[in-house]
């Protein structure tokens, strides 16, 4: 039963007779797992809460940094610093202390989250890793739970449900994982931070329609959204019966590109006269910052690699690590005679020490 509080709160729910109040109780009966509190989890959550989800859950090791606030929209300047998970709390409480908000301080992983689903009616996925798509929709899949699934790359977001009533999986879609390392991030490439509100949007939109079994559910379709166009596509996919998912296993989409000869930023600063300093990232990212070097974007350098002929000792470097890891990975073996390295966690470690 609803306080008077709620009654007055929901209103304009109830007065929706798709909704009504028994709709409302249902919303407050859920429960729903947010995986990742970054852009996409932010606006999600906030929708969820407000809308009286019974319980939220919400899973993420990071600390919330200055550059998220442009479109993490529940953390505020003073939580820079601050668990994200916990952040967010704080702020979900304030918007809607009727719900519960429970945290939990680590990352998605083969070890947890077939424990976490099961406590769960619906799962929302909000990470930046494809390996934790693949792992959530396979959790998803052994759980039997819906996933509402989404993803932005620069000016597109993505939105789907896997495994709707045993509906369409990630992997109908997208059979084969593509390395991390292929896959530039939004601290490599830049987001326009409202698309993750829009995409989170359609995500939290998704989850009452599941809950409430409201109009139709976006499963066996993929939505596209293309901000700069203001245009939507909805493709559909077909199941895949040949996939069979009999238990979790976490990919390491990365593991090969990390293995490669890492130097820590301070090494190299003691004996910098002997390497020459690569920048391997984008023209606009070279102009927003840098440690100095030349300048050779990744694709150049795959595609023209006698550039770097004339030197012994290279550290290649970019926002994070990961396309350095890739140069050295792929022109190793092609100049054995030369020591490569990549400069670890890339230039945001740099200028962490520097500063
Ligand atoms: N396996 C995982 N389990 C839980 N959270 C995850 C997992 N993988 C990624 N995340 C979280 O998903 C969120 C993704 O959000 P987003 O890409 O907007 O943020 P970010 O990593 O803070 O941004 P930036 O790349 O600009 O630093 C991050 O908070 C990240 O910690």
């Amino acid at each position: 039963m609803f306080t008077t509080t709620e009654k007055e709160r929901y209103s304009r729910h109830t007065l929706l007779g798709e909704v009504g109040v028994e709709g409302q109780q249902k919303l407050k009966k859920a429960r729903v797992l947010v995986v990742g509190c970054g852009g996409l989890g932010c606006p999600i959550l906030q929708y969820l809460a407000a809308a009286g989800i019974g319980e939220l859950g919400i899973i993420d090791d990071d600390t919330v940094a200055l550059s998220n606030l442009q479109r993490q929209i529940l953390f505020k300047e003073s939580h820079v610093g601050m668990y994200k998970v916990e952040a967010a709390q704080e702020v979900l409480n304030a918007l809607n202390s009727s719900i519960k908000i429970q945290i939990y301080y680590e990352r998605l992983s083969a070890a947890n989250a077939l424990d976490l689903f099961v406590k769960y009616d619906v799962i929302v996925e909000g990470s930046d890793s494809f390996s934790t798509k693949y792992l959530a929709n396979d959790a998803a899949v052994l759980t039997g739970k819906p996933l509402v699934f989404g993803s932005i790359f620069k000016f597109e977001g993505q939105v789907s449900v896997f495994n709707y009533k045993n509906g369409q999986t990630y992997r109908c879609l997208y059979p084969e994982p593509v390395a991390e390392s292929d896959m530039p991030t939004c601290s490599e490439v830049g987001v326009l931070g409202i698309l993750p509100g829009i995409i989170g949007m359609f995500q939290a939109n998704e989850v009452i329609k599941i809950i409430l079994d409201l109009g139709k559910v976006l499963s066996g379709k993929l939505l596209i959204y293309n901000s700069l166009e203001a245009s939507q596509t909805l493709l559909p996919f077909s199941k895949n019966e040949a996939i069979e998912i009999s238990e979790l296993i976490e990919l390491d989409l990365s593991c090969s590109i990390h293995s490669a000869n890492e130097i820590d930023y301070r090494d190299f600063k003691e004996n910098k006269r002997v390497y020459t300093l690569i920048d391997v990232r984008s023209k606009p990212e070279r102009e927003a910052s840098s440690i100095g070097g030349l300048h050779i974007p990744l694709d150049q350098l795959l595609r023209n690699p006698n550039q770097i002929v004339e030197f012994d000792t290279v550290v290649f470097y970019c926002a994070s690590g990961k396309r350095s890891a890739k140069a050295v990975d792929q022109l190793q073996n092609r100049f054995s005679e030369k020591k490569m390295y990549s400069l670890k966690g890339g230039i945001a470690e740099a200028l962490l020490i520097e500063d």
